[in-house]
């Protein structure tokens, strides 16, 4: 069953990063999350990294991949001046109101991290099957859940679907006929995909189980806690 769109309004695209210019404020422990993300996806990204400090771990990653550039100095405006798309990543939000801001008076996009009313676009949870990348995303209401989510279509999807997706544009160029009989032809040949193993029914019945499981192990947490909330001496002393 398809939800309205309204439940989750963004937009998904699937950016080349790697023609783009990034500016990452913030060597932190959230900067570091946000650079191995960038990374990890397009791994030949000029990143400008600006910060006070560096984590280790940060100064590591930047090393292994020569577009990045880490500059320890203070976030100013004219940075701006050199980027097409920002992320905010320090631990303090008066800046990234700031940052923000000026990146809006700039006309770029800006990713404030875990400040959704600050975020021109949020970042997904990400599968990789070879050329196959499918991006989730909650609309920001549980990152957790995308994250579950990720693991179970890592899962799910066989490893061959890359072997396949190698072969179809060969498959595809070889078709003769015209566009409508080509495009026939190539559904006849992937249509067992979508039947394949990966796609079984015991696995849908599984993950709603489980699914099912986690709200209502959720559920369970949240009543011992209100309980022990109003047990505590300090909602006593309030109850009449
Ligand atoms: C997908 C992923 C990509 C990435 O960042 O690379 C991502 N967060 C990931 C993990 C994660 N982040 C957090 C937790 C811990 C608990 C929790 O779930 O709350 C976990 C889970 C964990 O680490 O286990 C903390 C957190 N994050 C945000 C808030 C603020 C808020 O919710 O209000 C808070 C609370 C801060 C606090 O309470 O102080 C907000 C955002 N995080 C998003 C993306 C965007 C929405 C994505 C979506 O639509 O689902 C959005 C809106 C903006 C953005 O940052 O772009 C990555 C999964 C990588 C993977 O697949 O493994
Ligand atoms: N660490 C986590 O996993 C986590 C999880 C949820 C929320 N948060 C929140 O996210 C924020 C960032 O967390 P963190 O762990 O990355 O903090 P951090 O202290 O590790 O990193 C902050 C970075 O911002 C840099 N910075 C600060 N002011 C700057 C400026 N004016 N110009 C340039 N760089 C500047 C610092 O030098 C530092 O490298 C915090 O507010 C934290 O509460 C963190």
């Amino acid at each position: 069953m398809l939800s309205p769109p309204s439940a989750n309004p963004l937009f998904p695209v699937f950016l080349k990063l790697e023609q783009l210019r990034v500016l990452l404020v913030g060597g932190g422990n959230v900067g570091l999350e946000k650079l191995t993300a960038i990374l990890r996806s397009s791994p030949a990204t000029a990143v400008t990294v600006v910060s006070l400090t560096f984590l280790p771990a940060l100064r590591e990653l930047a090393a292994q991949h020569p577009k990045v550039q880490l500059r320890e100095e203070a976030y100013t405006d004219a940075l701006l001046e050199e980027a097409d798309i920002v992320f905010a990543a320090t631990d303090d939000p008066a800046l990234h109101a700031r940052i923000k801001q000026a990146a809006r008076s700039h006309r770029l996009l800006v990713n404030v991290a875990d400040t959704p009313p600050l975020c021109d676009f949020y970042l997904s949870s990400v599968v990789q099957k070879g050329a196959l990348k499918i991006a989730v995303s909650t609309n920001g209401q549980s990152p957790t859940v995308a994250k579950r989510v990720r693991a179970v279509l890592e899962e799910a999807l066989p490893d061959e679907l890359d072997a396949v997706l190698q072969k179809m544009p060969a498959i595809r160029q070889q078709l003769a006929g015209d566009f409508a009989a080509k495009v026939r032809t190539l559904n006849q040949v992937t249509a067992g995909l979508a039947g394949g193993p990966g796609f079984e029914v015991p696995a849908t019945r599984r993950w709603r189980r489980l699914a099912l499981g986690a709200l209502l192990t959720a559920g369970a947490l949240a009543a011992v806690q209100v309980r022990s909330l109003l047990s505590s001496p300090a909602s006593k002393k309030l109850s009449p």
